[in-house]
């Protein structure tokens, strides 16, 4: 039975196994600005983002191990990278009455659990950089209380109840990047033909932003923005055709099903680095 004091409760005691990137991201939002933030509970490692946490929010605290950060914390999230695992999580003990959010890309939901050897409710979770503004969706399997609290404040949370489909979702956060690769590759080839790589880079986080933001009008299904934006027989038209034709589609597809075949595969096989 859900107990909403209880899971109130829980998200003001987070702690934080592995203070990388995201967790700085995930702190950052909790506290930046916030006049009752949370209680946090860092581990030791990575141990310069720790302290820089901590001298920068009084609530944000360094454990002297990761076992202090579970006995001292209601919800724990576990950060560290999925090759990590194998040496932060054995022999760690984690109460019934805990709550566990792992952010490990591709590791299932049953492993967290044999691995800590818990009883605690385990649920698995995508936060995004932007989870630092407050302004990012966060995938979460199973939906539970204090899960959904906790990415609530940071932008909003979207359960999904099996994890087939949050891999599918886990998969789709693994194109980020491309993206910004993308733009980049759009930057050089401008500089390439003479313009100023400054003058460039900046129309074209211009144009992307503008291109981003039409994506907030939900109406408008994508297929729809498409046809909105090309002239026919135009510009857009031709690099839609003769560069991301079916054989680029085709490729982009090819490499989301082997991401989503890794990630569905529980990285079983991971135990050096990925
Ligand atoms: N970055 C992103 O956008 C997203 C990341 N994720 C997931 O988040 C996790 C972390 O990613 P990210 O923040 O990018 O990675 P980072 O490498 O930035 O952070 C990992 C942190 O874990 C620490 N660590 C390593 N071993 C241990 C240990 N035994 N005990 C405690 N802490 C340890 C590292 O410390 P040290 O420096 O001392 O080695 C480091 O600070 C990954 O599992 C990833 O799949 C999920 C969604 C998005
Ligand atoms: O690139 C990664 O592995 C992480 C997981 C999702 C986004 N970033």
């Amino acid at each position: 039975m859900v107990n909403r004091a209880k899971d109130t409760a829980v998200t003001e005691r987070i702690g934080i196994i592995g203070v990388g990137e995201i967790a700085r991201a995930m702190v950052e939002g909790l506290c930046e600005g916030n006049e009752a933030p949370p209680e946090i509970f860092l581990s030791p490692r990575g141990a310069d983002t720790a302290a820089e946490l901590a001298a920068r929010y009084p609530t944000a605290r360094v454990c002297s191990g990761n076992q202090d950060v579970i006995d001292r914390a209601g919800l724990i999230v576990i950060a560290v990278r999925p090759d990590q695992r194998a040496e932060a999580l054995p022999g760690l003990t984690v109460p019934a009455d805990r709550v566990v959010v792992s952010v490990l890309a591709g590791v299932a939901i049953d492993e967290v659990r044999r691995t800590l050897g818990t009883e605690a409710p385990v649920v698995r979770a995508i936060p995004l950089p932007a989870v630092r503004s407050r302004t990012s969706v966060t995938v979460i399997c199973p939906d539970h209380p204090a899960a959904a609290a906790l990415f609530g404040t940071l932008g909003g949370a979207l359960p999904l109840a099996d994890e087939a489909s949050f891999n599918v979702f886990s998969a789709l956060t693994g194109t980020i990047t491309s993206h910004y690769q993308y733009l980049a590759t759009l930057t050089e080839w401008a500089t390439g033909h003479g313009v100023p790589a400054e003058t460039a880079d900046q129309y074209l986080r211009s144009l992307f932003q503008d291109v981003g933001r039409s994506l907030g009008d939900g109406s408008r299904p994508l297929p729809r923005l498409v046809a909105d934006h090309e002239t026919p027989n135009g510009s857009n038209e031709r690099i839609r055709t003769t560069w991301f034709d079916e054989k680029n589609a085709g490729a982009l597809r090819e490499a989301l099903d082997g991401l989503l075949a890794h990630l569905a595969g529980s990285r079983a096989a991971d135990v050096g680095p990925s």
